[in-house]
This record gives structure tokens, sequence and C-alpha cells, in this order.
């Protein structure tokens, strides 16, 4: 029997359904991996900002964590909001026992402005979670936290990536260049080469949630068994063009549109299988 692939994510939530928990899930259902999830911190939010933000008990994302990983078939999962120490600790322990490539969105501000990680997380997660990624996804924002170094240029997106990756011990680093004003590129670093992904910069107000629709997509693809450097570049692909038919919903930041693009997405993979 043909095994369903299955994905994974551990994160907060959005009501106004364009990040976070929302869009990891729609996400995997487009891209055809069974999607799963357990729930860090519920928030709200929308496409103004973040409103409010309540931690689920460290208990119960323990029960979540243990009730899925006990019965349920992991392929590859991901991580997002991971507001607190305590949250990271027990994530950290339980996720020693998947057997599944690790991708993780580091989080820390919203598309907004808000932020999203306690400071003391910060540095949790860069020094015990990020050793143990198969990926480790940060924006410009984050990958200057992470490294301690300001990136200007495309030179400093890749020096970026090779310190998190030499230094800080993630498996790969997937510099993402959305922060930058010329092209939309990315940078992959797997410890050996460099894989560059470029698209055309959309003008566009709606990237509500773009990180963890992209991170989540990867996450998808290595759920289906793909390599890393496909994964990353049919998710390239999926992001470009839910930011492409982004639908302008609320009155910030939109959500980006996952299933208007679902003939566009067919028709290239057919192409590229
Ligand atoms: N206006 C744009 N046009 C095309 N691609 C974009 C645009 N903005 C971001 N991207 C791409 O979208 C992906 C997500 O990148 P981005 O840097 O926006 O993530 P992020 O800041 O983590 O998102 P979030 O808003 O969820 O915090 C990257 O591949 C980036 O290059
Ligand atoms: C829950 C959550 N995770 C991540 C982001 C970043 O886009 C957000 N706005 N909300």
């Amino acid at each position: 029997m043909t095994q369903v692939p299955c994905a994974l994510t551990i994160a907060g939530t959005d009501p106004s359904g364009g990040a976070g928990i929302h869009a990891d899930l729609k996400t995997f259902q487009e891209l055809q991996s069974y999607g799963m999830s357990v729930i860090t911190s519920v928030v709200a939010q929308n496409t103004t900002g973040v409103q409010a933000i309540h931690h689920i008990p460290l208990d119960m994302i323990e029960q979540q964590l243990e009730s899925v990983i006990s019965d349920m078939p992991i392929h590859a999962f991901k991580t997002g909001m991971l507001a607190t120490v305590d949250m990271m600790r027990i994530i950290a322990n339980q996720i020693s026992n998947l057997d599944a490539p690790y991708v993780m969105d580091p989080v820390m501000v919203a598309t907004s402005g808000d932020t999203l990680i306690e400071s003391t997380a910060r540095d949790f997660l860069r020094e015990q979670l990020l050793p143990l990624t198969s990926v480790v996804t940060p924006n410009i924002p984050e990958a200057e936290y992470l490294t301690g170094e300001k990136i200007t240029s495309l030179e400093d997106m890749k020096k970026a990536a090779t310190i998190i990756v030499h230094e800080l011990g993630a498996k790969a680093a997937l510099i993402k260049g959305g922060h930058l004003q010329e092209e939309a590129i990315d940078f992959l670093y797997d410890g050996e080469r460099f894989y560059s992904f470029a698209a055309e910069r959309i003008p566009s107000k709606n990237t509500h949630g773009t990180g963890c629709t992209y991170s989540a997509a990867i996450t998808a693809y290595l759920s289906k068994g793909d390599s890393l450097v496909a994964a990353v570049e049919k998710a390239k692909h999926f992001i470009t063009l839910a930011i492409k038919h982004a639908s302008n919903l609320g009155a910030g930041n939109g959500p980006t549109n996952h299933w208007g693009i679902r003939e566009e997405k067919n028709r290239y993979e057919h192409a590229n299988n």
C-alpha cells in the first residue's frame, strides 16, 4: 500500500487564517501531504497586527506532542512560533524521538512588526534548537539576529548562511531575501554548496504569513520524499504564486492565496517531474 505523506507543524495560531498553524495546514493540504498540528500559543491577530497572545500550558503542549508522535507517522515537521524557553525545552526533548527532516522557521516578529518571541527564548532557539534542524529559514532580520552581523547585500546573505551552518550547527540554512529591495532571491547553503532561488518581486502589501507558507511548503515537499534542493525550488515557486494570487483581504497586510494557484502549480509540477 502506498504510504500517505504526513507533515506536522508545531506553531501558533492566526484566526484570520493567513499565518501560523492555519497557513501551514492549508499549505500541507494544497500540496497533498496529510497535515497535523501542535499548538503552542493562541494568537489573536489579523492582517493589521497582533491584538493578544495566550500561551498554551506547558503540560498541554507536551501532551499534544505525545498524542501525535505516539500514534501518527511523521515524514517531515516544522516549527514556527515558539515563544518561551520552557516551550522550547519540551519541544526539543520530544522531537529528538523523530526520525524525519526538521524545518525551522525562526519566527521572531510578525509582518505587522509585533514581537512573537520572548527575548531569552531567542538565545535558546539559537543555541539549543538550531543544531537539531535539517534546514532553518530566517528572513534577513532573523538572520541578522542569529549571526550578529548586519546584512545589506547578497554576499552578506551568503555569509550569514555559512555562519548558521558552520558556527551555529544547522544542517542547512535558507536565507530569504524578501526584505531586501532587489529581486526576491533566497540562498540555500547545505554545508557544501550554495543554491539560489530567484523570483520576480511582486509589488504587493499582501505578504502576511509568507514565511509560514514557504516553510510549510518546504516541509510538505520533504514529507513526500523530495531532496532539500528540490523541495525549496518547488516551495519557492509555490510562495511566489501565492503572493501573486493574493486576494487583498483585510485592512492591513493581506494573506497569500493558496487555492487560487492550483492550476498553475499543477502545470508547473507536471512540466518539472
Ligand atoms: N514581494 C514579494 N515578491 C516576491 N516574493 C517575495 C516577496 N516578499 C517575500 N517574498 C518571498 O517570499 C518568501 C518568504 O519570505 P519573507 O522574507 O517575506 O519571509 P518572512 O519575513 O519570514 O515572512 P512573514 O511575513 O511570515 O514573517 C521568500 O522566498 C521571499 O523571497
Ligand atoms: C502564529 C504566527 N506565526 C508566525 C507569524 C509570522 O508571520 C505570525 N504572524 N503568526
